[in-house]
C-alpha cells in the first residue's frame, strides 16, 4: 500500500544514529545540506524525469539529454545556485552528457595547465558556457600511449600560427566525451613542431564549430563514433571522431604553463621553443586530477547498487516458512550476508579514500605551485592505482548486487542494468586499469630500489600484515633477474595489495578522527573490520605465504567475518539510508525507501509500450499464419 514504509521493522532495528551518519557520508553538514536540498529539488522537476530512457531511440534520447543540460543550466541561471551546488544538481540529473567534460575536463585542464593569459581569455567564456568544450586526447590508434599521438600541431612563423593536422586515419581524435555533435572547442593534443623539430604531446585549444551556426570550421570533420554498450546508459553521451586537415587555427595557444606559470614551455613569435626542467608529465595533470574524482565516484556508484540491493534483499522473502508463517529474508541467509556486506564496507571505505585522496591531490597541487615535485610520484601512483582498484571493484560489485536481486535485477526497473552500463567504462576512461596498475608497479620497484624492503613504515599498526604482504610480493618479483615486461602480471599483483593497503590503512586513519553520532563510530569499526578481513580471507594465500598469519589466524578470521556480518545485519538498512539517496536518483523499484516492491513492478510492467495493445503488431502478418498452419510447414 502506498504510504506504508515496508521497511519500518528494518529501520527500528539500528543501533545508531543514523542522520549523524548521514553527515559522515556526505563528509559534512553543509556538504549534506547541500547534497540534501539539490537531490530533493530535482527528483520533485518532472524536467529531470528519466524513468523513460530505456524506450528512447538514439536521436530521441541524445535530444531529450539535450534539453535536459540546457533545463539544467537554465535552473543553475534562475536559481543563482554557486558552483558546488550547481556540480551537485547535475550529478544528482545522473545522465552522462557533454556537460560532464566541459566541467569535468576541459575547464580544469584550463584552471590546471592554462596560464593567467589563457584563464582570462577562456574561462569566462566556458563558465557561461558560451563555448562548449570536449578534451580530445585519445585517438583512433591510440588512447592508453600518449606518446604514441599522431596529430600535429607545426608552428608556423611566418604566421604566428598552429597548424593543426591528422596526418593518418589512426591519427583520427576518437571516443572524447561531447566532440560528436556538441562541443565548439576541444583542448586537442597534439605533438608539437618547432623549426622542424619534434617536442612531444602538447595540449592546445581548438575550435571546432562556428559560434553562429554550430557548423564545423573549415577544415574540421566532426561526428559521433555510434552506439554503445547497453541501450540507454552512455548513449546519452556524444563521444566522437574528429579530424583536422591543416587547421590554421587561429585561436590555438600551446599550452605554456602548469598551475601558475610553473611550467613554462613557450613558443616565441621567433620561432623559439622554450621549456624549463620541469618534469613532462605535467602536462597529464588533467588526467591525474580526473582519476582523483573517479574514485569518489566510484564510492557513489558502488553505494546506489549496495542501496538497492540491501533494501530488496529485506524486501524479498523465499523459502523458510514455518507452519505457514513468513517466508525468510533473503537478507538473512549467511550466503546473501558474505556476498552483499563487503560491498557496503567497500561502498564507505571508497568514500573515505576518495576523501583522502582528494586532499593528497589539492596537496600535490600546491606543492607544485612552489616548485616541489617531491611528491609528485606519489600522487601520481595512488591517483593511478586508487582509480584502478575502486573501479574494477565498483564493476564487479554492481553487477554482483544484479545478481544479488535474482531475476527482478535483471528488469530495466531495478536500475542496476543501467547503472552498471553507465559505470563499466570507468575500468577503461582515464586511463586502462592494468596500464595504470603498471604505472603503480614501476613506482612501487623504484621505491624498493630506493628504501630496501621497507616501502613504508608510516601505517597503522592493524596493516602490518597488509605491508608484509606487499613487501613479500615485491621481494619475489623483485628478487629474480627477470625484466619489468616479463614479471608485470605479477607486479601488477603486487600493485593492487599496496592500494588495498593504503585504502585499509586510511579506513582505519578515519577512525582515529572525531566522530560524532550515537554508535556511528562503532558501525564504521565493524564496516573496516569487514573490508579488511573480507581481504585478508579472499586473498589468504598471499597472506599465509609472508608467514605473516598462520593457517589458524585464517580460519579465526573467517569466524570473525561471520560475527562482524551478524552485527551489521540489524543496521544494513539504516546504513544504506545513510546515503540519503532520493528514489529519483536510485531509479529502482527494487531499492525504493518504502520498500513497497511488488504493486510497483507489476504497475511499471504495464507501462511498458509493448502493452499498448493486448495483441502485438507484427500478430496478424507472422502469427496468425503460423497459429494456422497458412505457412507450408516442413515435411516432418
Ligand atoms: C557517469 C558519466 C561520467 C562522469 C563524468 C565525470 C567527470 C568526467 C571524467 C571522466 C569520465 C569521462 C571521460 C574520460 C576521459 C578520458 O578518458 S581522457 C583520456 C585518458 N587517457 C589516459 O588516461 C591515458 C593513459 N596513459 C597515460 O597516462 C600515459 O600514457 C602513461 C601510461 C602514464 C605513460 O606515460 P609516458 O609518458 O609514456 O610515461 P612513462 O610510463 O614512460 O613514465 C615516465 C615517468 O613519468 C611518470 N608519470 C607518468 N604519468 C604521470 C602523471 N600523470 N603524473 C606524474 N608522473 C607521471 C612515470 O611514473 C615515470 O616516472 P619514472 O620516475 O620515470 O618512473
Ligand atoms: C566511455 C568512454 C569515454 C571516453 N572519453 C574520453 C574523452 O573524453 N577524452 C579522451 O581523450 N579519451 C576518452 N576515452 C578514451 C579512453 O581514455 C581510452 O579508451 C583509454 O585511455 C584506454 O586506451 P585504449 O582505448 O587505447 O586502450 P588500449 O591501451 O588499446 O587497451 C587495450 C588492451 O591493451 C592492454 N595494454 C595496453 N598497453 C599495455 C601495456 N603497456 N602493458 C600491458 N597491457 C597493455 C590494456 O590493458 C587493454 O587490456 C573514453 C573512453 C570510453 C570508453
Amino acid at each position: 500500500m502506498e504510504g506504508v514504509d515496508h521497511l519500518a521493522h528494518e529501520r527500528n532495528k539500528s543501533e545508531f544514529d543514523v542522520d549523524a551518519m548521514k553527515i559522515v557520508w556526505a563528509g559534512s553538514p553543509h556538504a549534506f545540506d547541500v547534497s540534501d536540498r539539490i537531490s530533493k529539488l530535482v527528483a520533485s522537476d518532472p524536467g529531470f524525469r528519466k524513468d523513460n530512457r530505456s524506450t528512447l531511440s538514439r536521436k530521441e534520447l541524445f535530444k531529450n539529454t539535450l534539453r535536459k543540460a540546457a533545463y539544467a543550466w537554465k535552473t543553475i541561471v534562475d536559481l543563482r545556485l554557486s558552483e558546488e551546488e550547481a556540480a551537485k544538481l547535475r550529478f544528482y540529473v545522473d545522465e552522462p552528457a557533454f556537460t560532464d567534460l566541459h566541467w569535468g575536463m576541459f575547464i580544469p585542464a584550463i584552471k590546471g595547465q592554462g596560464t593567467e593569459e589563457q584563464q582570462q581569455k577562456w574561462l569566462p567564456l566556458a563558465y557561461k558556457m558560451q563555448i562548449i568544450g570536449c578534451y580530445a586526447q585519445t585517438e583512433l590508434g591510440h588512447g592508453s600511449n600518449v606518446q604514441g599521438l599522431e596529430t600535429t600541431a607545426t608552428f608556423d612563423s611566418q604566421t604566428d600560427e598552429f597548424i593543426i593536422h591528422s596526418p593518418t586515419l589512426t591519427s583520427s581524435k576518437w571516443w572524447p566525451g561531447g566532440l560528436g555533435k556538441v562541443a565548439t572547442h576541444a583542448i586537442a593534443y597534439a605533438r608539437l613542431i618547432v623549426g622542424g623539430r619534434e617536442h612531444g604531446v602538447h595540449g592546445f585549444i581548438v575550435q571546432l564549430r562556428s559560434l553562429e551556426d554550430h557548423s564545423p570550421l573549415l577544415g574540421i570533420t566532426v561526428g559521433d563514433i555510434g552506439m554503445k554498450f547497453g541501450n540507454g546508459a552512455y548513449n546519452t553521451m556524444d563521444n566522437g571522431v574528429l579530424q583536422f586537415d591543416h587547421v590554421l587555427d587561429v585561436y590555438s595557444i600551446a599550452f605554456a604553463s602548469i598551475a601558475v606559470m610553473l611550467w613554462v614551455s613557450q613558443v616565441t613569435c621567433e620561432g623559439k621553443y622554450k621549456q624549463s626542467d620541469v618534469p613532462r608529465q605535467l602536462v597529464y595533470g588533467t588526467m591525474v586530477y580526473v582519476r582523483q574524482t573517479i574514485v569518489a565516484d566510484a564510492s557513489c556508484a558502488l553505494s546506489r547498487a549496495v542501496c538497492i540491493a540491501t533494501r530488496y534483499s529485506a524486501v524479498r522473502r523465499q523459502f523458510g516458512s514455518q507452519n505457514g508463517g513468513p517466508e525468510t529474508q533473503v537478507i538473512d541467509y549467511k550466503t546473501q550476508q558474505s556476498r552483499l556486506f563487503p560491498l557496503l564496507a567497500s561502498a564507505y571505505a571508497f568514500r573515505f579514500i576518495g576523501e583522502w585522496l582528494k586532499w593528497l591531490y589539492a596537496d600535490v597541487t600546491q606543492r607544485l605551485q612552489a616548485n616541489d615535485f617531491s611528491t609528485l610520484p606519489e600522487a601520481h601512483a595512488c591517483t593511478a592505482g586508487l582509480k584502478s582498484l575502486t573501479t574494477t571493484a565498483t564493476a564487479d560489485g554492481i553487477e554482483e548486487c544484479r545478481k544479488l536481486c535474482g531475476g527482478h535485477g535483471y528488469l530495466c526497473s531495478s536500475g542496476l542494468p543501467e547503472l552498471f552500463a553507465v559505470y563499466v567504462p570507468a575500468c577503461t576512461y582515464e586511463g586502462d586499469n592494468t596500464v595504470l596498475l603498471l604505472q603503480v608497479a614501476r613506482f612501487l620497484m623504484k621505491t624498493v630500489s630506493q628504501l630496501g624492503s621497507r616501502l613504508s613504515s608510516k601505517k597503522p599498526v592493524g596493516t602490518i600484515a597488509y605491508m608484509t604482504r606487499v613487501e613479500h610480493l615485491m621481494q619475489c618479483r623483485c628478487g629474480v633477474q627477470r625484466g619489468f615486461a616479463e614479471l608485470s602480471a605479477d607486479l601488477v599483483e603486487a600493485a593492487v595489495a599496496h592500494c588495498q593497503l593504503i585504502v585499509v590503512s586510511k579506513f582505519i586513519e578515519k577512525l582515529q578522527q572525531e566522530i560524532p553520532g550515537k554508535g556511528v563510530k562503532q558501525q564504521l569499526e565493524v564496516l573496516c573490520n569487514i573490508y579488511a578481513l573480507f581481504l585478508l580471507h579472499k586473498h589468504q594465500g598471499d597472506f599465509l605465504s609472508t608467514g605473516c598469519i598462520t593457517p589458524k589466524h585464517a580460519a579465526l578470521a573467517n569466524d570473525e567475518l561471520r560475527s562482524l556480518y551478524s552485527q551489521v545485519r540489524p543496521n544494513a538498512i539504516a546504513l544504506v539510508d545513510a546515503f540519503n539517496y532520493t528514489d529519483h536518483y536510485l531509479g529502482s523499484i527494487l531499492g525504493c525507501y518504502d520498500g513497497n516492491v511488488y504493486p510497483k513492478l507489476y504497475e511499471a510492467a504495464w507501462k511498458d509500450p509493448l502493452n499498448e495493445s493486448v495483441v502485438p503488431d507484427g500478430y496478424h502478418l507472422y502469427i496468425r499464419p503460423l497459429l494456422k498452419q497458412e505457412i507450408r510447414t516442413a515435411r516432418l
